[in-house]
């Protein structure tokens, strides 16, 4: 730098009057912050932990943030104030708290909040679960119940779930060790993509390309990205390779959607064989049915909200279920009791028999209470100012439903933290958003409208599973040494990496990396191998005995 350059820089610096409007400019940023983030005197906020400068309490939500907001509302209660950055977030952890939000002021909290990672991966918000409330919406979500999510279609897709769980069935019989994670995750993928879609993919190579895909998406969409909630700090994620990764994805798996759409469109609808839920979304596209503008592009990201929404939710609830019937064998023999009992004869299980499966449905409930697969729901977020328990929330806060800790609350239930079906056999708690002490699924109208879907593939696999096998884990370890901690995630699934020695809660554990994304990692993705019950793991483990996410089965029953 030449001396005139530096002569000019220090006039410049030196200038009063350059530093006297510098100083007028910080002190009005500052008093336009103060004053816009100044709590009114007037109101009432809910209770809020202490938070950091410019983090707020992000840095307290760790890896497993519905546990640790649970052990920060047993401090501060079950309306409780935090920031996400600047985003003021409220976290509910009481079932009398969460029908305020989703039943009392249903309208008021029907909306989502838009974050940047869905709108590049779900199309500008065309898909159900984040679009925002109103007609679009609402027109979507009826399109999927009606020709997807009814009961009379779900009931049409039995032969779907019979044929994909007899061939489960058919291999679980030809080993005697199997990974049950990787075959529920197979399984629930292959009876939503033939019931969506008509055929399955996880057959061929872009098939499987394609699942590995939506496992990155569902991902990416669980992530938390710091440019979200502390927007000066994005670039980090431009820098780290996290947007790159968020566009990748968009572009591939979009790719793969317009060729699932090409290949539909080219049929002449009357040559069809068998008409199947995208026919119907093409149809309801070329002929402008609906009212609202319907285009390629909310047919793709319906695909997806199904897809994403239907596979890894249901098979994460098998795998908690059998890992729990694995810890508790009175449960399971009184499970197969049931099961064995009703299906006396050499065919299949039917509607008629599992209607009658009162045990397998509390089991099931149990399994929902106590394993939340999506513990803190999918976000809301009030459109105006309103009263919660007397507390003030204005509009646009951000608001996150502890499910997984209501589950857990013991103001609602009596030993809480102990497996035990038999609660809901004399009692009429439902999971269908009506029992505020049980809503895995949410409930109002942002609720999940594929419980009827989900549940009928779910109890049937189960049923099937335990009718036919008696199951015991390798070496005939013993169930309660099997690990049950959570693996982090938008589903929370069991960490079956874990404990060299097979022991929960025991030293020397190999885990699995955190699949929250900060936008502060590597913008890696995390692959399925060795997730499950077992095989697959390239970490070594300190005894054989170890691996005891896998499980053997025990004795095949004699085909009745
Ligand atoms: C065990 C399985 C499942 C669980 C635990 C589950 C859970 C949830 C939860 C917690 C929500 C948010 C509810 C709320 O905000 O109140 C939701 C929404 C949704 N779910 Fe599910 N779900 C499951 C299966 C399915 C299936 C099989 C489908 C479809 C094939 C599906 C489609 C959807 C859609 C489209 C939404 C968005 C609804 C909206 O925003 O209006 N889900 N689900």
């Amino acid at each position: 730098m030449s001396k005139f350059d530096l002569q000019k820089i220090d006039e410049i610096i030196l200038n009063p009057h350059i530093i006297l409007s510098l100083l007028t400019s910080l002190f009005l940023i500052w008093a336009i912050t103060k004053w816009l983030y100044k709590p009114s005197q007037n109101k009432k906020l809910p209770p809020s932990p202490p938070k950091l400068p410019i983090l707020g309490n992000i840095h307290q939500l760790g890896s497993l943030p519905h546990q640790n907001l649970h052990s920060l509302a047993r401090k501060h209660g079950p309306l409780m104030l935090i920031h996400l950055g600047h985003v003021p977030t409220l976290i509910v952890s009481s079932a009398n708290a969460a029908r305020e939000i989703m039943k009392t002021n249903d309208l008021i909290f029907s909306n989502r909040p838009q974050s940047s990672i869905a709108r590049r991966l779900l199309y500008d918000f065309k898909d159900v679960s984040v679009a925002p409330y109103g007609e679009y919406w609402r027109q979507l979500k009826s399109i999927c119940v009606l020709q997807l999510l009814s009961n009379k279609r779900v009931q049409s897709f039995h032969s779907i779930r019979e044929d994909e769980t007899a061939l489960m069935v058919e291999k679980i019989r030809g080993s005697r060790s199997v990974n049950l994670s990787e075959m529920f995750s197979g399984l629930t993928n292959d009876v939503v993509c033939r019931s969506a879609l008509g055929k399955k993919f996880s057959e061929d190579e872009i098939g499987k390309k394609f699942l590995m895909l939506l496992q990155e998406f569902v991902d990416l969409l669980g992530s938390i990205s710091i440019g979200e909630y502390i927007p000066w700090l994005s670039w980090i994620n431009r820098v780290n390779g996290f947007d790159a990764r968020v566009d990748r994805v968009a572009k591939e798996l979009d790719d793969f959607l317009e060729g699932v759409i090409k290949e539909r469109m080219e049929i002449n609808p009357s040559e069809r064989n068998g008409e199947n839920f995208v026919d119907i979304l093409l149809d309801i596209y070329r002929n402008n049915t609906t009212g609202v503008s319907i285009d390629r592009d909310s047919i793709k990201a319906i695909i997806l909200d199904v897809f994403s929404a239907g596979t890894d939710t249901s098979s994460t609830v098998l795998e908690w279920a059998m890992a729990e019937l694995i810890r508790h064998p009175e449960v399971m023999r009184k499970l197969q009791l049931e099961v064995r009992g009703i299906v006396k004869d050499k065919h299949g299980i039917t509607n008629n028999h599992m209607e009658k499966m009162c045990y397998l449905k509390a089991v099931m409930k149990e399994t929902l209470r106590y394993h939340t697969p999506i513990p803190l729901l999918v976000p809301r977020v009030s459109t105006k100012d309103v009263k919660i328990n007397g507390y003030d929330v204005s509009s646009g806060t951000m608001v996150m439903i502890n499910a997984w800790a209501i589950g857990r609350d013991s103001d609602s239930w009596i030993e809480p933290e102990k497996f035990k079906p038999e609660r809901f056999l004399n009692s009429s708690i439902d999971f269908k958003g009506l029992d505020f002490e049980l809503i895995p699924f949410g409930a109002g109208r942002r609720g999940c409208p594929g419980i009827t879907f989900a549940m009928a593939t779910n109890e049937f696999v189960l049923a099937n599973i335990v009718k036919d096998f008696d199951w015991e884990l390798p070496g005939g370890a013993e169930g309660k040494y099997l690990d049950m901690t959570e693996r982090p995630g938008l589903t929370i699934q069991r960490n079956a990496i874990s404990n060299g020695d097979g022991r929960a809660g025991g030293g020397a554990g190999l885990r699995r990396r955190s699949r929250l994304q900060w936008g502060l990692g590597s913008g890696r993705g995390w692959d399925r191998a060795g997730t499950g019950w077992a095989q697959g793991s390239a970490e070594p483990c300190a005894q054989p005995r170890g691996r005891v996410g896998q499980l053997e089965k025990k004795r095949t029953r004699a085909p009745l």
